[in-house]
């Protein structure tokens, strides 16, 4: 891993981590102690093992090093996350599946779960697994109007597992969150604000990102336990289920998706995708 300062758009001094090939970059404002981790994996930021595993630690490090906050953003030109790589549970190696599974399952917690505030930054498209990361943040900043954002499973012929509907239910609520999830609909930055899904649309990514600054240096006045036990109150039992059911969660993931249904409704789309 290999340090440098650079000078951020502030003209402050931030301190950067980065790894050389890295997928994720992160700089630290050394002022502040707010983190930015930019995740920058070509074409469309698709969340397979290796990416999950690097943003997992990444996360990790941030908490080690008690950074005051934490926006979470990308690096490519339209797209925030396309969600999970579909290559990783279409005609998969089932070892590699349910490394991949309990990584993301991993993962999520660690985002959902960080002792520290959370601020996503929607710089594009948001589908799907896009959509659980930015929801698992405290707060939601799109750039408008042209990207999407929602869980779109059922468009896939897939069902949302239990988590990820609970984690929108928190967001937007139950009514919202049903027919959001059996419609599978992606909503445009607008429509997105309208029900709750996002906190703010902004023009561009500079007044994202000091929008997001303006968020997280509203914890500067709040104890961190206080902020970390109410966090944790609020969020209990969606996380308890999937501590509780890590290991069911997992093996029916892992035989619903290799199912001939499922793999039938995947290879479809994924034709779709590449026309
Ligand atoms: C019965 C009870 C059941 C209970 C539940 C139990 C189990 C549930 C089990 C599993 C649930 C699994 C959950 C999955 C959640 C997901 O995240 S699935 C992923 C959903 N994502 C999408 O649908 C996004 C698809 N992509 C797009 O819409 C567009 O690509 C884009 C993001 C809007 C970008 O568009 P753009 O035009 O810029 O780019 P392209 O479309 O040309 O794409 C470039 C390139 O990238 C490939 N690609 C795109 N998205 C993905 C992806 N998610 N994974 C893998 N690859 C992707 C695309 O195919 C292109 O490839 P190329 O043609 O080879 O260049």
């Amino acid at each position: 891993m290999l340090r440098r300062l650079i000078l951020s758009r502030n003209n402050t001094f931030i301190n950067c981590r980065y790894a050389s090939q890295s997928m994720v970059q992160t700089t630290v404002d050394e002022k502040s102690g707010i983190a930015t981790v930019t995740m920058n994996k070509s074409p469309v930021n698709s969340l397979n093992l290796e990416f999950l595993d690097e943003i997992k630690t990444e996360l990790n490090k941030l908490e080690k090093d008690k950074v005051k906050g934490m926006m979470l953003t990308s690096g490519l030109q339209k797209i925030f996350s396309a969600g999970l790589d579909i290559t990783e549970f279409y005609n998969p190696n089932p070892d590699r599946l349910s490394k991949f599974w309990s990584t993301l399952q991993d993962t999520w917690l660690t985002l959902y779960k960080t002792p520290f505030p959370t601020a996503a930054i929607i710089n594009g498209h948001s589908p799907a697994g896009g959509c659980l990361f930015a929801m698992s943040c405290d707060y939601r900043i799109m750039v408008g109007p042209k990207y999407t954002i929602g869980l779109n499973e059922t468009k896939l012929g897939i069902v949302a597992p239990k988590w990820f509907i609970d984690t929108m239910v928190a967001v937007i609520g139950q009514r919202k969150a049903e027919i959001s999830l059996t419609t599978g609909k992606m909503y445009t930055t607008d429509e997105a604000l309208h029900i709750g899904l996002i906190d703010e649309s902004v023009p561009d990514v500079n007044t994202a990102l000091t929008q997001g600054n303006l968020f997280l240096n509203n914890f500067q006045r709040i104890s961190p336990w206080a902020y970390k036990m109410t966090k944790d109150i609020t969020r209990q039992s969606t996380v308890q289920w999937l501590i509780d059911n890590k290991q069911k969660d997992l093996d029916f993931v892992v035989t619903y998706l290799q199912s001939a249904e499922v793999q039938k409704s995947l290879g479809l789309y994924l034709q779709s995708l590449k026309k």
